[in-house]
């Protein structure tokens, strides 16, 4: 019942009005109930004689002005049922509209905080455990929310026909639900079987979806080597283990329902055999008895049932609200108010940073003049990427501080920061969607004007304007219509497309022949007056555009004043 209180605590409005709605229809049930006995009586022509319970029900039909008649008394029947119908039909509207608001809560909450977290937290994420988060697990938990609902529903009903059962025959009724109580306790076992399934299901699934992203991600060197079997071998041993945790959970739903009805028939059986030869309740009570046990069975059986199923998929809920809660708990740390200028210059001072005990940043000093181009060299590994994070703000020095025209970087508003920031990554990512798209990546504010002066800076307007629908054509999937060369381009023309201040690019030209990058290079140069660029970069042609040129090695940043001349092919 955590799962009830903790989406009782969320929708409250929602699960209030349910409740209500089931509350008064078990109530319109049970009027409805209480007069079958008395039709019967009535029917009979018992005329008074009849069990005490018709008698008293007789009585207040009497006593508000009813004609205690068969036709008044089968309206009454119908009338109650239909009322019930309506209330659980509203009921349902609302556990229906709560489960969709359920998945798309959970989704957007777990979007939004994992995308709010410290980098580091998000770079620990597996791709494919988001994807199966987002898509299966939100899916899952909002199921649960049903069972949930209907675990209530059918209590409520199991109750109101215990009640009416106990105001005809207290005896029988309480014998067979003693039994009936003490069988689904016979049964909780299964309930926990299924339970620990669903655990299981959860945690292969995410282990499944995340080796499968990551296998699709690097499927054509696996191909390219012959070595796709490694992977499928794995793929398919998690597939098995996840084959099995289903099978656990078919055997122990489908297990409950074959022993549940014979084990209830033969409670029933006791309860009726006790009511008629040992009590000895009149013939009219009896059949009236089956009548509302046989219910109460029913809604037993069902009422365990759905709640060994919310039991199953109550882990994806939890899980879910494990990874948001780890999210939240690594949530960047609210940033300065000011707004950031970039008119006079970038200064790193004294920065030093280091991943546990790796140092990458040792007080380092570094100054990027506003409106020049440096660019930035050094060995693999030496933290080159590290640096443009703490220029992007995205991590923070350990000691030192990173200033923004004499702004200390924790005084800075950081999200205005980071829109001032064109950035070029290492990986071309592309869309499966249109150049235009891929370009404005759906901004509404950049329209297709924009795109295309920012295609031309990244001099890839000549290509695209060749393909067959120009700036809408497709670039298939990851970008693979095009070329590595061609794909960068796209990706820098990305970070060109709002006129940044600041174009941060990260060995973005590394797939370039010489003669594109030395027309890139021409045209960035060219840009300088609008911005400030800082590139990473081996390539000969981007460090000899640059005015600045740095080495960063084992955590030491130092000027470099000569460098070789530039050969460009013709
Ligand atoms: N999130 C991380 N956690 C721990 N160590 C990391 C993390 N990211 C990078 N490193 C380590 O920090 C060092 C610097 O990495 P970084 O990516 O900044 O280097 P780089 O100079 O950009 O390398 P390359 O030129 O190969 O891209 C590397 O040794 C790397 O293994």
């Amino acid at each position: 019942m955590r799962l009830l209180s903790a989406f009782f605590r969320l929708y409250p409005r929602r699960t209030v009005l349910m409740l209500i709605c089931l509350l008064f229809a078990g109530i319109a049930e049970g009027i409805g109930l209480t007069t079958i006995l008395p039709l019967l009586s009535v029917a009979l022509g018992e005329d008074g004689q009849g069990n005490a319970f018709s008698v008293k029900v007789l009585s207040i039909m009497e006593a508000i002005g009813l004609p205690t008649t068969v036709g008044v008394i089968l309206t009454i029947i119908v009338l109650g049922m239909t009322v019930k119908s309506a209330l659980v039909l509203l009921a349902n509207r609302q556990v229906g509209y709560t489960v969709a608001r359920v998945a798309t809560d959970l989704r957007l909450e777990l979007i939004r905080s994992l995308l709010a977290s410290r980098w580091e937290h998000y770079l620990r994420q597996p791709a494919g455990s988001l994807a199966n988060s987002v898509a299966t697990e939100a899916t899952r938990a909002a199921t649960g929310y049903e069972h949930c609902a209907n675990v209530i529903a059918l209590f409520i009903q199991v109750v109101v026909y215990a009640i009416v059962a106990l105001m005809i025959g207290w005896q029988a009724t309480l014998v067979s639900l003693t039994l009936g109580v003490l069988m689904s306790l016979m049964l909780f076992r299964l309930v926990r079987a299924s339970k620990r399934a669903g655990k299981q299901q959860t945690r292969l699934m995410r282990d499944l979806l995340s080796r499968l992203t990551d296998t699709l991600g690097s499927v054509k060197p696996l191909k390219a080597m012959a070595r796709y079997n490694v992977a499928d071998a794995l793929l398919q041993r998690q597939t098995h283990r996840l084959n099995r945790a289903m099978e656990r959970q078919v055997l122990a739903r489908e297990g409950m329902k074959a022993i549940q009805e014979p084990i209830l028939t033969l409670f029933i059986a006791v309860g009726l055999y006790l009511a008629l030869v040992v009590w000895g309740l009149s013939l009219p009570s009896v059949m009236v008895m089956i009548f509302l046990l046989a219910r109460v069975v029913i809604q037993l059986n069902q009422l365990q049932r759905r709640y060994q199923q919310m039991q199953t998929q109550e882990s994806a809920y939890w899980a879910l609200k494990d990874a948001v809660k780890s999210a939240q708990d690594n949530a960047e740390p609210a940033g300065g108010s000011l707004t950031p200028t970039l008119e006079k210059a970038i200064l790193f001072r004294g920065v030093h940073f280091h991943y546990g005990d790796h140092t990458i940043l040792n007080e380092t000093d570094l100054t990027i003049p506003a409106y020049s181009f440096v660019a930035l060299i050094g060995p693999s590994g030496a933290g080159k990427t590290t640096l443009l994070d703490l220029l992007c703000m995205l991590l923070e020095p350990t000691s030192g501080d990173v200033t923004i025209d004499g702004i200390p970087g924790s005084q800075i508003d950081r999200l205005a920061w980071r829109r001032m920031i064109g950035y070029v990554p290492q990986e071309t990512l592309l869309l499966h969607d249109s150049v235009l798209a891929n370009v404005t990546l759906g901004d509404p504010t950049l329209s297709e004007a924009d795109a295309e002066r920012a295609l031309r800076q990244a001099d890839a307007w000549a290509f695209v304007s060749q393909m067959f629908k120009g700036i809408h054509s497709s670039v298939g999937e990851r970008g693979a219509r095009l070329s590595g060369g061609q794909r960068q381009r796209i990706v820098i023309a990305r970070a060109l497309a709002h006129r940044p201040k600041l174009l941060i690019l990260d060995e973005a030209t590394s797939a370039l022949d010489p003669a594109a990058e030395a027309a890139i290079s021409e045209t960035l140069r060219g840009l300088k007056n609008e911005l400030t660029i800082l590139a990473v970069s081996h390539q000969p042609a981007l460090v000899h555009a640059a005015d600045h040129v740095y080495r960063l090695e084992k955590g030491q940043l130092s000027r470099v004043a000569d460098i070789e001349p530039l050969h460009v092919p013709a």
